[in-house]
């Protein structure tokens, strides 16, 4: 069995599905503050608090976990800027509890949801792995000393790890009920797409002025099943042996953020009004992954990796969960 934590999250209830279709069981912790109970099967979720050590010891206890899937945190770049102590606790230490409870249970493997928001400003494009980790932001920051705990783990109790540091996840399961539902919304292509759908008057661009393409961020926008099948690929090569390792989850392509606007005007048929606003703090100008390493070593294998069909498949979900009837 493995547990998911943050499960009920938009990238955690992806990882669930490609669990249960991979033949794995899976079991859910999320407190439920950003998390959708409806997104996982009823019987999968406990409801519950990373740093609830009693409860998680309980858990542990209670069911047969080979091994973590470690999603639950804190994810606004933003809200980390002028909210540093919410992230601190909650990434940090909150991924501490968590550790201290495996290790006392005897749970040796784990992945861990990472971010290119670790690597900070770039020093070349696409990053690959071994670039330096200068983050920007507190967020970044905290998934960075997550990623030190777990070496620092590792080293100390034999606790086996794979981090993924993903790039910026979009899109919906072609075939699922779930999606990205965040509230509040600060990422791009569901705010485009409320704009298009009419529950928003228009995208504000957060600065023109950057040195890219068009002056607007880029970032790799990667799609959530994609991400999904590496967490499985992730597990397995911890089950075969693997060392403690971290990779890179993105497609290698950038996308400004003038042209997802343009592609979501072209994809929904909507005129999608934009506003010009300024810079938000703690955005690196670029961020564009190199994966080939997920490649080689996992097998893993992108299977959405245009913007086009990424936005479709966020449109499609975007429709069904928020269009009137
Ligand atoms: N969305 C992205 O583009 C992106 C990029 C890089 C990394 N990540 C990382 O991926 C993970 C999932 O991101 P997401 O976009 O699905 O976010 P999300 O907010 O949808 O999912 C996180 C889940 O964790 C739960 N949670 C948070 N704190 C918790 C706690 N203390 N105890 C129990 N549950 C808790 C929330 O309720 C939520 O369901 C996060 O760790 C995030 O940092 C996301
Ligand atoms: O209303 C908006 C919202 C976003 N943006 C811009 O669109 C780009 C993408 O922003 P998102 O908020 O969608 O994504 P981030 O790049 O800030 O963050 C995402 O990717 C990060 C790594 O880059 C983190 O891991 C984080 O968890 C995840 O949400 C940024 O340049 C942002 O400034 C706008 O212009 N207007």
């Amino acid at each position: 069995m493995i547990l998911v934590t943050g499960g009920a999250g938009y990238i955690g209830s992806h990882v669930v599905l490609a669990l249960q279709r991979a033949g794995f069981e899976a079991l859910v912790l999320d407190n439920l503050v950003y998390g959708h109970a409806e997104f996982v099967p009823a019987d999968k979720l406990i409801h519950g608090e990373l740093e609830d050590r009693e409860k998680l010891k309980q858990l542990f206890a209670d069911h047969p976990i080979e091994a973590v899937i470690h999603m639950a945190a804190y994810a606004y770049v933003g809200e980390s800027v002028t909210k540093p102590a919410i992230y601190y606790r909650n990434n940090i230490y909150g991924t501490l509890c968590l550790l201290e409870a495996m290790v006392e249970a005897g749970v040796g493997k784990i992945v861990f949801s990472s971010t290119c928001a670790t690597y900070g400003e770039p020093d070349q494009i696409p990053i690959p792995e071994s670039h330096p980790q200068r983050p920007i932001n507190p967020y970044g920051f905290t998934k960075l000393v997550v990623e030190q705990m777990l070496r620092d783990f590792d080293r100390a109790y034999g606790l086996r790890s794979v981090v993924f540091r993903y790039f910026n996840a979009a899109g919906a399961e072609p075939d699922g009920q779930i999606g990205e539902d965040h509230n509040p919304e600060t990422h791009l292509i569901p705010l485009v797409l409320d704009v298009a759908i009419g529950r928003r008057p228009h995208i504000t661009v957060f600065g023109d002025d950057y040195a890219t393409v068009d002056g607007t961020c880029v970032r790799d926008y990667i799609h959530v099943s994609d991400l999904a099948d590496a967490h499985v690929l992730g597990l397995k090569y911890l089950r075969t042996g693997g060392e403690t390792t971290f990779f890179n989850l993105g497609n290698g392509n950038g996308f400004s953020v003038q042209q997802v606007i343009d592609a979501a005007r072209q994809i929904t048929g909507k005129p999608i009004a934009q506003v010009l606003g300024a810079r938000r703090p703690g955005d690196p100008a670029q961020l564009v992954g190199g994966a080939d390493r997920a490649r080689q070593v996992l097998g893993w294998s992108p299977r959405f990796a245009d913007i086009e069909t990424i936005i479709a498949t966020a449109w499609r979900w975007h429709q069904s969960r928020f269009g009137k009837d």
